[in-house]
This record gives C-alpha cells, sequence and structure tokens, in this order.
C-alpha cells in the first residue's frame, strides 16, 4: 500500500480541485436551499452533485475501495467504518457560508486503511489553499510544509469552537457555556471559521492554538486530524483522551499544554455516534 499512497493522495488532490471549481461557479448562480436533521443543517444539489463526482471519479480509479460521503449517508447510506481502504468525503464542509456566501468553503477529502486516516485533503476553494497530509511525511499548503503556533501560553491563545447545527436548548446552553468559558480564562480570542476542516487547517496553520467542537461528523474531521497531526499538534477527545473519529467529539491543538487548559472548560456531552445514527431521520 505504501506507494499506492501516493496515487491516492495526488487523486485526492486533483479531485478536490475539480470539485471546488464546481462549488466556485455554483456560488455564482442561485443556490437552492434544502434541510436534513433540523431547519439549521442545510444542503445543496451542488453539495449533491460533488460528492457524485468525487465518488464517481474515484470509483473509476478505485473500483474496490469503499466510501463515507456526508450526502449518500444523509441519504440512508451506512456509516460504517471498517479496515477496507475508505474514502471519507466531505463535499462542501461550510455549506451555510456557501448558502450565505461567507467565503470559507472546503471540499475535505480522508482516506483511511484499517480505520487510520493515511492521507488527508482539504481544499479551501475561495482561498485557494490545497493542505495536504500523508501519515508520515508531513503537513503541506499549496506544496508549503505546515507548523503549529509553538505557543504553550493558553492566555495568549486564540482558540477556534463552532456553534454547530443543534438547536435544542440545552445542547446550545452547554455549547455557550464551553464557549463562556474559554473566553474567560482569558484567551486573546475564540473563532469560528463555520468550516470544521478549515478550523483544523487553521490548527495545522499555526494561525489558532486549537479547536474544538462536539457534534460534528466524521466526514467533517477525518482529513483535517491528519493534517494537525503531521503539522505536529494532537487530535484528542474533548475530554483529554484518545480521539474517535465516530464519536462526534474532538480538540485539536497545538500541544499538550494548550490542550489541557482547553479540556477543563468545556462541558462534555455525547451526541449519537455517526455509526449509530440513522442520518434519513
Ligand atoms: O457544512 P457541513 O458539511 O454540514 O459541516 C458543518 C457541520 O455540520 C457543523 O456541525 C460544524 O459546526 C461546521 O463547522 C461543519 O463544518
Ligand atoms: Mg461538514
Ligand atoms: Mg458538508
Amino acid at each position: 500500500m505504501a506507494d499506492s499512497l501516493q496515487t491516492v493522495m495526488d487523486y485526492a488532490v486533483a479531485v478536490a480541485r475539480k470539485a471546488g471549481e464546481v462549488v466556485q461557479t455554483a456560488l455564482a448562480g442561485d443556490r437552492k436551499v434544502m434541510t436534513k436533521s433540523s431547519a439549521v443543517d442545510l444542503v445543496t444539489q451542488t453539495d449533491q452533485k460533488v460528492e457524485k463526482l468525487i465518488i464517481q471519479s474515484v470509483k473509476e480509479k478505485f473500483p474496490t475501495h469503499r466510501f463515507i460521503g456526508e450526502e449518500s449517508v444523509a441519504a440512508g447510506e451506512a456509516c460504517e467504518l471498517t479496515n477496507e481502504p475508505t474514502w471519507i468525503i466531505d463535499p462542501i464542509d461550510g455549506t451555510t457560508n456557501f448558502v450565505h456566501s461567507f467565503p470559507f468553503v472546503a471540499v475535505s477529502i480522508g482516506f483511511s486503511v484499517n480505520k487510520q486516516v493515511e492521507v488527508g485533503v482539504v481544499y479551501s476553494c475561495l482561498e485557494d489553499k490545497m493542505f495536504t497530509a500523508r501519515r508520515g511525511r508531513g503537513a503541506f499548503c499549496n506544496g508549503e510544509p505546515l507548523q503549529v503556533s509553538e505557543q504553550t501560553d493558553v492566555h495568549q491563545s486564540i482558540i477556534a469552537t463552532e456553534f454547530g447545527s443543534n438547536r435544542d436548548p440545552e445542547v446550545v446552553d452547554k455549547i455557550f457555556c464551553s464557549m463562556k468559558n474559554v473566553l474567560k480564562l482569558p484567551v486573546h480570542g475564540v473563532r469560528s471559521a463555520g468550516t470544521a476542516a478549515i478550523n483544523m487547517c487553521l490548527v495545522a496553520s499555526g494561525c489558532v492554538e486549537a479547536y474544538y467542537e462536539i457534534g460534528m461528523h466524521v466526514w467533517d474531521i477525518a482529513a483535517g486530524s491528519l493534517i494537525v497531526s503531521e503539522a505536529g499538534g494532537l487530535v484528542l477527545d474533548v475530554d483529554g483522551g484518545q480521539v474517535d473519529l465516530m464519536s462526534r467529539r474532538v480538540l485539536a491543538a497545538n500541544n499538550r499544554s494548550i490542550a489541557e487548559k482547553i479540556v477543563k472548560e468545556i462541558v462534555l456531552f455525547r451526541p449519537p455516534r455517526d455509526d449509530a445514527l440513522d442520518h434519513k431521520q
């Protein structure tokens, strides 16, 4: 598999770029907005079209590989991570941004073998930034090596997080309580890019010290998790333990010192796991 991983990486980059062109073109036109799990969980025809394009292109080259794609899962496909080579796809990460022309939108493609992400590609379409990583070979943006921030003092840091698309009042309270706790540490700032994948690339680039979220999905973070770890960062569960990509909980940080400070401020809860969820509900 070692050399073929480079073939996978090159193909993922080419497909992500092609997908990004479709997203850019769609941004210039009208977007028909539909909803999924709630009134604020948005999807457009472009999400569906881009996911089909990615899966069809990959199937032509790698007919035996498996897929976990956000919109395929929404349409009823299983969200099951096995040991088989699997492409984990978010065709548009930041659909709400896309709908509103808020300028952070990414195509996220992770590739796993034996349940371990081996290749990560995040294409930030509007910035034209191609983030890439291969396990053990470093992380890059447009070919330039990435390195997380060296900051160890949380009070000198910026922390990224997201509001998510769950509007259950109890969940919203927990999310805001965590944000308030982090802000009051104090930190220099709290930011939301509106896309988990770009938040993770911001950690990898050293622009923010950490990103955490409870409620996102495996396709939001699969590629970004490798990009962060290959840039020298840590990817953990929000309780500081080992990350589980299916658990819908993640903390990506530049180092353990910052991670430990953030863990203490997060109000923990467990959304239904991706591999236990009926995504059609
Ligand atoms: O835009 P999508 O692909 O739906 O992903 C978003 C996710 O659903 C939200 O939970 C997160 O808060 C956003 O950061 C995601 O990127
Ligand atoms: Mg997403
Ligand atoms: Mg998406």
